[in-house]
């Protein structure tokens, strides 16, 4: 099952080139939701990544993480926490812990935050995103989380291999499946 998905994921991905003055292409990964089949199986898929180390909830960036954490999480039949990004909302009115998110991809210093009271000491988190990067959302959450951080699941990584290696980091795919 795993390859037919990686195939329909490769063929349900596209680049696009948003014109002058950009001049990098951007992912296009709404192909992937849309696919029903692909929907179905991504959490599953994901799931299996790290069914061994016996995660007990999974917490995802916003904005897609929004969308793919809980499925990795009802496959686990483990719950969800989701972590905000700091400054795309109001604040929230409880105790959160932050951590500095290093820059990322698009090359700006965030921050991502949890609510405390949904993260007990002796959680073991999963933390799931749809891509990897440079790695900077997966270790800004590793910095909140301390020991209770297993890794990150992702349906992509195109971190370099140190880094991967040392945020442990699992994929379905590596950025060379998507070359343009
Ligand atoms: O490894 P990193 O360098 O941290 O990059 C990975 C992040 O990049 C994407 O976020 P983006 O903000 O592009 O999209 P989103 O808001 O749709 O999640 C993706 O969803 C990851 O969260």
């Amino acid at each position: 099952m795993t390859d037919d998905l990686r195939d329909r994921l490769r063929r349900a991905f596209r680049w696009t080139d948003p014109g002058p003055p950009s001049d990098y292409l951007v992912s296009d990964r709404s192909g992937w939701w849309r696919d029903p089949v692909i929907l179905d199986a991504l959490g599953p898929a994901l799931a299996d990544l790290f069914r061994s180390d016996r995660p007990t909830v999974v917490v995802s960036p916003e904005v897609t993480g929004f969308l793919l954490g809980p499925l990795v999480a009802r496959a686990l039949r483990v719950g969800f926490v989701e972590a905000y990004r700091a400054g795309a909302r109001r604040a929230i009115a409880e105790e959160m812990i932050w951590a500095e998110v290093p820059a990322d991809h698009r090359g700006d210093v965030q921050h991502l935050g949890v609510r405390r009271r949904l993260l007990a000491e002796d959680d073991r988190v999963l933390v799931v995103d749809d891509w990897a990067s440079t790695g900077a959302q997966a270790r800004g959450l590793r910095t909140l989380l301390g020991a209770r951080y297993l890794g990150t699941a992702a349906i992509v990584d195109e971190c370099p291999p140190p880094v991967t290696a040392e945020l442990t980091i699992r994929a379905l795919l590596t950025g060379a499946d998507l070359d343009p």
